[in-house]
């Protein structure tokens, strides 16, 4: 517990997304999947957040007032090793009203390294990525290939 308090850092983040300047579906955040071990998300009641599912639909999330909404991120997928899914996410905005959201995103250190412990690799479930810097990882992330590709996790450290 120590090691895991000691290892990370916490973004909390507010979010303003502009009333939609038409009456048209307009993206106010494109599809990614974040680079956090968690993400706690809450919003005002303008719904507009969609995950993708695993068979590839995109689900409008629509929470009751009082409800956070909790996402996994890329680094705790490939410290499970895959076990835990982080879904692609976006935002999508209709209306004629802004929408506001807060995100509390735990991350790891600088200088933390993600490597899936061996309890978690086995014959059935091969290493699915190479220990990497988290820090690193993020840098590549927001380099022009890091941008460009599907899945920056799968091209950085994927096995
Ligand atoms: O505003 C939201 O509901 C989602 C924000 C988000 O996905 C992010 O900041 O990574
Ligand atoms: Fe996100």
């Amino acid at each position: 517990m120590d090691e895991h308090m000691n290892s990370t850092n916490y973004l909390l983040r507010l979010m303003k997304y502009k009333t939609p300047q038409s009456s048209e579906n307009e993206m106010g955040l494109s599809s990614h999947t974040d680079k956090s071990n968690i993400t706690i998300l809450y919003q005002n009641q303008v719904n507009g957040l969609q995950i993708l599912t695993k068979d590839g639909q995109w689900i409008n999330v629509d929470p009751t007032p009082d409800t956070f909404i909790v996402l996994i991120g890329d680094s705790l997928h490939a410290w499970t090793n895959g076990r835990i899914h982080a879904p692609f996410h976006r935002v999508m905005m209709k209306g004629n009203e802004a929408r506001y959201s807060i995100g509390l995103f735990t991350i790891p250190k600088a200088g933390y390294m993600i490597k899936a412990p061996k309890e978690l690799v086995d014959e059935e479930h091969p290493l699915l990525y190479k220990p990497f810097s988290h820090l690193e990882f993020i840098t590549f992330s927001y380099t022009e290939e890091g941008m460009k590709c599907e899945s920056a996790l799968k091209t950085y450290c994927g096995v």
